[in-house]
């Protein structure tokens, strides 16, 4: 069985809840590293007040004795601070006729899940929807991704992200060791590694903010570390690029995904787009240039796999967008519920965390076993069989 996961909870309900399976045994957890994880996604320039109340932390509730994971399902919860406010919205049985009592939403957002959620599940009160269609579920994905990041850092891999553009404002594109972006982009509230432009994008968003609008973005991720050969061109579910880019555009608000280049490829010829391929005893086979972000034939090249995602801007809006009153039918404008102005420096890490968990994945595919022992065993033993190639 291959490594999955499934969350549940509402944004304004007590907790959420993940479940995952297939991680192998012994696997050792650092609990204050996935909680850097969920603290990393919290922060980033042109969040809302919410992010002041919650104080995200994973408590692990099965899966693991002593720190380490025993084979069973690990199941984990972020508990939301917020249900303390919301705990008789949520729960309270509604007085009739009073809508007040379940801060009802009935005038959808464009851009967000209430509409069409509302019309998919017979739901009259759209905060049925977006309850669960909230980016707060990003909290559970990112604390799953959390754990698959200290998987494939046990085999040497390492993941990192940045903010290339918000708006109208692009960051130069850093290509400093992993280890430097990791560290400067910690430092930056929108996770960019140049100050200038930090400082150019944070007036930009409070520019934004004051209006009443909102503003999206373009992050990139990056793994490197991984061997050759993870992913499989031999049938389409297989394919890890494919795989990735599913879990990317799965994040809220995300609109596309390029691998390496991506939609540049497009414009050039075969000669200034595919990358060379080298030879040297040290290195063995690796390639002269990665404009194809680690991947050819749905399999990882050895090279670092890098991923972009653009994500539009936030659906609420403080000055709203026209929209209809689900009960009279009549044009209102959307309904305002508190919100994030940019949320592309939160969405960067929930990215990293996702691809993270991809990577696990195929990993398990290819070197599976049920314990760690079992699985670098298989890893060894593969990259023995690279290297002799
Ligand atoms: C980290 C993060 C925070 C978000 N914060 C908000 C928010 O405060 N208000 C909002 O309307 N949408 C927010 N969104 C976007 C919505 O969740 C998203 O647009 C909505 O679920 C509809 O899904 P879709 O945009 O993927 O179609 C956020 C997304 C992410 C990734
Ligand atoms: C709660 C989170 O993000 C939320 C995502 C979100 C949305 O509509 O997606 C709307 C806002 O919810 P609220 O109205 O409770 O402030 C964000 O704060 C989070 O990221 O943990």
């Amino acid at each position: 069985m291959s490594l999955r996961y499934l969350t549940a909870g509402e944004t304004h309900g007590p907790q959420l809840t993940a479940i995952i399976e297939g991680l192998p045994s012994n696997l050792t957890l650092n609990f204050e590293e996935l909680n850097f994880q969920l603290q990393r996604r919290q922060k980033g320039y042109g969040r809302g007040r919410r992010m002041q109340i919650e104080k995200d932390t994973a408590q692990i509730v099965g899966g693991v004795r002593h720190g380490k994971t025993t084979g069973a399902p690990v199941a984990l919860v972020v508990k939301n601070n917020d249900w303390t406010h919301w705990r008789n919205i949520m729960n309270i049985e509604p007085i009739p006729g009073s809508d007040e009592e379940k801060r009802r939403v009935n005038r959808p957002r464009p851009g967000h899940a209430d509409l069409n959620g509302g019309l998919k599940y017979n739901q009259t009160d759209l905060r049925n929807v977006l309850e669960r269609s909230s980016a707060r579920e990003t909290a559970a994905r990112v604390a799953c991704g959390a754990v698959a990041r200290q998987f494939l850092e046990a085999f040497g891999v390492k993941i990192a992200g940045q903010v290339i553009r918000i708006g109208e404002i692009e960051a130069p594109v850093s290509d400093l060791p992993i280890d430097e972006l990791i560290a400067r982009t910690e430092e930056s509230s929108v996770r960019v590694t140049d100050k200038e432009t930090e400082k150019k994008m944070e007036a930009y968003i409070d520019q934004i903010k004051e209006e009443g609008d909102s503003i999206g973005g373009i992050v990139e991720c990056i793994a490197v570390g991984l061997p050759v050969g993870l992913g499989t061109y031999v049938q389409y579910d297989r394919k890890l690029d494919s795989a990735i880019a599913g879990a990317v555009m799965s994040i809220n608000a995300f609109k596309g995904v390029e691998i390496g280049i991506g939609f540049e490829a497009g414009t050039l010829r075969g000669s200034q787009v595919h990358d060379e391929i080298l030879y040297d005893p040290a290195r063995g086979y690796h390639r002269g240039s990665n404009r194809l972000g680690g991947f050819e034939g749905g399999m990882t090249n050895g090279m670092p796999v890098v991923v972009r995602g653009v994500m539009k801007p936030i659906p609420t809006l403080y000055k709203p967008l026209q929209s209809v009153d689900i009960d009279t039918k009549e044009p209102f404008t959307a309904q305002v519920e508190r919100s994030d102005a940019c949320a592309v420096p939160a969405a960067c890490v929930v990215m990293e965390n996702v691809v993270a968990w991809e990577l696990a994945k195929a990993f398990l595919d290819k070197f599976g076993g049920d314990s760690m022992e079992e699985i670098r065993a298989n890893y060894n033993n593969y990259l023995a069989q690279v290297e002799s190639y």
